[in-house]
Formats: C-alpha cells, structure tokens, sequence
C-alpha cells in the first residue's frame, strides 16, 4: 500500500473488539458519574473518537495538545502545553485517553500537571503500550495493546504528520526513520 510501511501490527478488527472491551469497563467503572474524557491531540482523536462511542455513560470531552522541548530536554520529560483544557476540573472524574506510552514523559507530565487541579479522579486509557521504551513508570488503569519497540503508524499515529488515517497499525520500515530510533519522536515532530 504504502513503501515507507512494512506490515500490520494491529488490525482495525482487533481494535475494534478492544474499544469495545475497554468501553464496557469504562461504562462499568463509572456507572453513575459524569465522566470527562480528555485527549490528547493529534495522536488521540482517531481512538478517542472511536472509545466515547462504546462508553454508555454520559461522557463529556476536552482537549490538550503538548509539545517536547525538544533532544537536549527529552530526559527531564519537560513538554509545553501547546493547547490547555477549556474548563476546569476540579472535582471531576476526568479519564486520559493516550494513543501510545512510549517513554512514558508525555503522560508522566501530564498527570503531574492534572493532579494539581484537583479532579475527583483521574485514570488513564492508552490504546498502544510500549514498555520496552519506558523512561519513567506511568500507570495505566485501562490498556490496549502491548507492543513491541517499534514505530507504529496509523489509527491515529504518524509519521512527519502522516499515515494517522490507516484504520490499521503499522509498523513503518526502520530504514525510514533510521537507526536514530531513541530519537524518533523528535524526528516525527511536526
Ligand atoms: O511516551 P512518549 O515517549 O512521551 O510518547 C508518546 C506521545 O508521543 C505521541 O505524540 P506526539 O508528540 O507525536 O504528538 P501527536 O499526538 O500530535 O502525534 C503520542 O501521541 C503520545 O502523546
Ligand atoms: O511508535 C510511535 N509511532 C508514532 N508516534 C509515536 N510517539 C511515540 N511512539 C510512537
Ligand atoms: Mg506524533
């Protein structure tokens, strides 16, 4: 289909079957609540798209997008917040959605950033879980997949900005972002 991709990892139908696992245990966690999910742009929107529809709670959404500051900073895990959430959530029962945990800082920082706010609660739901690539442990309350250390497109991931409309996950040629793999988040970033 694509020359940078090399084979599917995940396919859509497989996906399919875990949104709807993990949107039953959501449902069944917070039977009685007012659940906010909060993605976290770009890479999330295609699996938090897909979740809120097999969640039959009521559920409402926000938004945060983050950036790194970049190689020299990568090991502090120090990210900027590019796009901060509309409202409040103090008091909230507020549940992350991530597409992948790879060194984990992204959501290291962003549930140091978010318990400071005081929500009622806050859980985390990642469709793609990397440990091999694990810089700080992060918990996850509502797994996907585990995978291997190889970069993954499609399902909402990308590379260079592209490839997140494949309703399969790939993983891409090594040969395309080189043998630089610890620094393939910084390569990717837009
Ligand atoms: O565990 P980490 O090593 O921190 O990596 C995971 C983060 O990296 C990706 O986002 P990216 O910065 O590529 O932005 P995007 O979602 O817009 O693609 C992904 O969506 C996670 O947010
Ligand atoms: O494997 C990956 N693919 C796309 N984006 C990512 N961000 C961290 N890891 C990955
Ligand atoms: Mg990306």
């Amino acid at each position: 289909m694509h020359s940078d991709l090399d084979r599917i990892l995940v396919p859509g139908r497989d996906i399919e079957a875990k949104v709807a696992e993990l949107g039953w245990k959501i449902s069944r966690d917070y039977a009685g609540k007012q659940l906010l999910t909060v993605g976290i742009l770009k890479g999330s929107t295609i699996f938090m798209a897909d979740l809120v529809r097999a969640i039959s709670i009521p559920v409402s959404f926000d938004f945060m997008a983050v950036a790194s500051y970049g190689l020299s900073s990568s090991s502090s895990g120090v990210v900027r917040i590019l796009k901060d959430l509309d409202e409040s959530i103090e008091g909230q029962d507020v549940l992350l959605i991530e597409d992948i945990v790879d060194t984990g800082l992204t959501l290291n920082y962003l549930l140091e950033t978010l318990r400071t706010r005081n929500p009622a609660s806050l859980r985390v739901c990642v469709l793609l879980d990397k440990p091999n690539r694990r810089r700080v442990e992060v918990p996850i309350d509502y797994p996907g997949f585990v995978i291997p250390d190889e970069f993954v497109v499609g399902y909402g991931l990308d590379y260079g900005g592209r490839y997140r409309n494949l309703p399969d996950v790939w993983v891409l040629k090594p040969e395309v972002y080189g043998k630089k793999n610890s620094e393939f988040r910084i390569q990717n970033s837009e």
